[in-house]
């Protein structure tokens, strides 16, 4: 008997590594768990500061670890991640609050290529060392998202309105309700319930949560 569509959001921001690895792993087994995946991008900056936290990046000794366990869970997930080469420029100057709002404009817009720009962010930062602040450098993700020019100049000018600064606020205020402390913060519905789970080392148990087998990182290496 095929079992009920059970309903996982992902709140993500694209600043985030770790993020990059659970919304892999969650496209990834969206068939094979029957997930109804709904992608929330927030802002990460709002979150830490609601919740007291700070960044591993701003914690000295975290600092030298993370880039050991990036490169770690690049090979692992099988994710092309790498450390940028300017990290302290990428993470306490520029910050994602322009990327986060022109991925939510995408979202608002074309919902179904949020996933794809999403994953061109990610790669731009997290794997090429590229900007993600410029008009330019929007473009240029969304290009090799396959969005049409007329689709990236519609995100473009609305990324700075009322309603895509409302809509990001709102979907980073739910994860904060949901005492939200960092990313990727997912949340499954089971049983008209919200069980919360923070990072994306934490599969194993979302898979019991969901009633469903985890198959390591990449699901079609497994027999399913
Ligand atoms: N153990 C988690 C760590 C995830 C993580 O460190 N995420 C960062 C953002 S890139 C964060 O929000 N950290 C907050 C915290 O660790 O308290 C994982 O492997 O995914």
């Amino acid at each position: 008997m095929a079992t009920a569509r059970k309903t996982v959001e992902l709140f993500y921001d694209v600043i985030s590594p770790y993020s990059w690895m659970a919304f892999e792993v969650l496209c990834r087994y969206r068939p094979h768990w029957n997930i109804n995946l709904q992608l929330k991008p927030f802002f990460l900056g709002g979150v830490m500061q609601a919740s007291d936290n700070k960044p591993p990046a701003f914690v000295r000794f975290k600092a030298i670890y993370l880039p050991k366990d990036v490169e770690r869970l690049g090979a692992y997930f099988q994710v092309p991640v790498s450390m940028p080469a300017n990290l302290i420029d990428v993470m306490f100057n520029k910050g994602s609050l322009k990327a986060q709002r022109f991925l939510t404009a995408v979202d608002m817009e074309n919902p179904e290529q949020t996933e794809k720009v999403s994953r061109e962010l990610w790669r731009r930062v997290w794997s090429k060392g590229q900007d993600i602040t410029e008009p330019e450098s929007f473009k240029q993700a969304g290009e090799a998202a396959g969005l049409s020019d007329s689709e990236i100049d519609e995100a473009l000018a609305k990324m700075t309105t009322q309603p895509v600064k409302d809509r990001l606020k709102s979907h980073t205020e739910r994860a904060i309700k949901l005492y939200a402390f960092g990313a990727p913060y997912i949340v499954a519905h089971v049983n008209g319930k919200e069980e919360v789970v923070f990072g994306s080392d934490r599969f194993p148990i979302l898979a019991r949560i969901l009633g469903e087998e985890w198959f390591g990182p990449v699901p079609s290496n497994s027999k399913l």
